[in-house]
């Protein structure tokens, strides 16, 4: 028996991981385990009600008591956003003293599926009408109150031409404060604190992610990303605002603004070029 395989199941035993073919609460079979994350792990089940596929999200044992509030918190969120690419909360229930969230199954490939494993590449102009589409969601999200605090290439995905925003784990009311902020190291900071802004941080890397599909090193040498990616200044600028090197954006709306105004700009050179 080889050690992880050894590991994995020492965890499946106590974690009570369950397994293709299990019936929880009456009512939901389990298909597939989809991901173990640190709050809770993930299964694709089949809703035996309504025969329609949704996502069951176990808590974790360990650290219980924080577990279950950050549960409780998620589910009060999600049930505060009511949007076609957010996945919508259907139930909550707890078996073995174990909660768990029944919620919206939203099919497609992540962004990093996309870039790492189907080899997707985005030029700057796709990037760019990508990220507007996310940014129309978080807009949504940040005017209810909430802030997601994860918006990373795993937690985005797309669904045909669609675009969906998943794992509201770490997400926040905009009223919440969090005690522990002033412990975290600058990085972490910068995504975790509960502003509006650590979402507009998040989203300037995940922006990295999109141009750094196109890019071909040409050297071994390990250079910034202002020295390695070749982008307009529009885009630049934006970026640098966007990861708070100059002067952070305060809200959704002005960065819209701004990629507008720069993707009306490549459009308009288009036509100069053409004619
Ligand atoms: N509503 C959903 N619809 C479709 N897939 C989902 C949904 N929620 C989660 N998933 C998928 O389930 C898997 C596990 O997700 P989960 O959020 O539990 O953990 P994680 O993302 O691996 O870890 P962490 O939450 O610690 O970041 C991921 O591959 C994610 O894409």
């Amino acid at each position: 028996m080889n050690l992880s395989y050894f590991f994995t199941n020492i965890q499946r035993i106590f974690e009570r991981r369950y397994k293709k073919g299990a019936v929880l609460y009456g009512r939901y079979e389990i298909i597939q385990e989809l991901g173990m994350g640190s709050y809770g792990i993930t299964y694709l089940a089949n809703d035996l009600h309504t025969n329609k596929q949704v996502v069951i999200k176990q808590m974790r044992k360990r650290k219980r008591k924080t577990r279950e509030d950050s549960f409780r918190r998620e589910a009060a969120i999600l049930r505060q956003l009511n949007h076609s690419q957010i996945p919508a909360l259907y139930d909550t229930f707890t078996v073995r003293h174990t909660p768990h969230l029944v919620m919206e199954y939203m099919e497609g490939d992540t962004v990093e599926s996309l870039i790492f494993a189907k080899g997707k590449v985005f030029t700057e102009e796709e990037a760019f009408q990508l990220l507007k589409q996310v940014l129309t969601i978080v807009e949504y999200i940040h005017a209810k109150g909430i802030v997601h605090r994860d918006l990373r290439i795993p937690n985005i995905l797309l669904r045909d031409e669609d675009v969906c925003i998943i794992d509201f784990g770490l997400a926040r009311f905009l009223s919440e404060q969090d005690p522990h902020i002033e412990t975290y190291i600058l990085e972490k900071k910068l995504r975790r604190q509960i502003d509006v802004k650590s979402d507009i941080y998040a989203l300037g890397h995940f922006l990295l992610f999109l141009l750094y599909s196109s890019y071909e090193p040409t050297t071994k040498e390990e250079r910034s990303w202002e020295e390695e990616l070749e982008i307009s200044n529009f885009a630049r600028t934006i970026l640098r605002r966007m990861l708070q090197i100059t002067e952070s954006y305060d809200e959704i709306a002005s960065l819209k603004e701004d990629i507008d105004c720069m993707l009306k700009r490549k459009e308009r050179n288009k036509h100069v070029i053409v004619s």
